[in-house]
């Protein structure tokens, strides 16, 4: 990545788009403070990232590329588990809601493992109802889910930004958001066309 230089401000969608290769997920990594950029800096309201990465890292929900999902444990495990390492208290009536707003009702009690990728990402996103925090940034979060799960993420990303949340997000899909998403192109990497 050679002179990146971009700004999210609340209430936007950024979508970062390249080829395989071209570096979204490394991009990604670095706004979530998992990756140092060799060069450059962030900054958050201002402030340098290094020296705000706490107050910084508890306005941010990262769903990467894989579900992050624990197989041994149970839908409802393992989405407790996501809220506790977030710090936010549940009850279990509220992980419930949250598996059944996105369509795992009935698999509560299911460990991760015996379901399909398609649900296991469902768990995933499903942070994304019990965990409020205004910037979401999204590796491929489409990925694996049917049409009605693309239906609803649309819908849910479009919710966020219209109560004033930010979302940075990687996909190579093709998804019927709005004029309104800004899109960052990453290099192009050569091969195959
Ligand atoms: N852990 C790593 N160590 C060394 N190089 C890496 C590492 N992770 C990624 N890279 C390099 O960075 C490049 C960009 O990888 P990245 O995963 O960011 O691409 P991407 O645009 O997200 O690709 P895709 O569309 O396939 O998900 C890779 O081709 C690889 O050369």
């Amino acid at each position: 990545m050679e002179d990146l230089d971009l700004v999210v401000e609340d209430g936007e969608i950024l979508r970062i788009e390249g080829p395989n290769g071209s570096g979204k997920t490394s991009l990604l990594k670095i706004l979530t403070g998992q990756l140092s950029p060799t060069s450059g800096q962030l900054e958050w309201h201002g402030r340098s990232l290094t020296k705000a990465l706490r107050d910084y890292l508890e306005t941010l929900l990262f769903i990467g590329h894989a579900p992050g999902v624990t197989a041994s444990l149970t839908a409802k495990e393992n989405l407790g588990w996501s809220a506790a390492l977030a710090d936010i208290r549940v009850d279990d009536d509220a992980v419930e809601h949250a598996l059944a707003n996105v369509g795992l009702y009935g698999f509560e009690d299911v460990t991760a493992g015996q379901l399909s990728a398609g649900q296991q990402r469902r768990i995933a996103l499903a942070r994304l109802e019990l965990i409020p925090r205004p910037l979401w940034i999204l590796d491929e979060p489409f990925t694996a889910l049917d049409r009605a799960g693309v239906g609803w993420l649309q819908e849910r990303i479009l919710a966020h930004r219209a109560a004033g949340g930010a979302i940075v997000l990687t996909t190579h899909h093709e998804f019927a958001l709005d004029e309104r998403v800004r899109t960052v192109q990453l290099g192009v990497v050569h091969g195959c066309a």
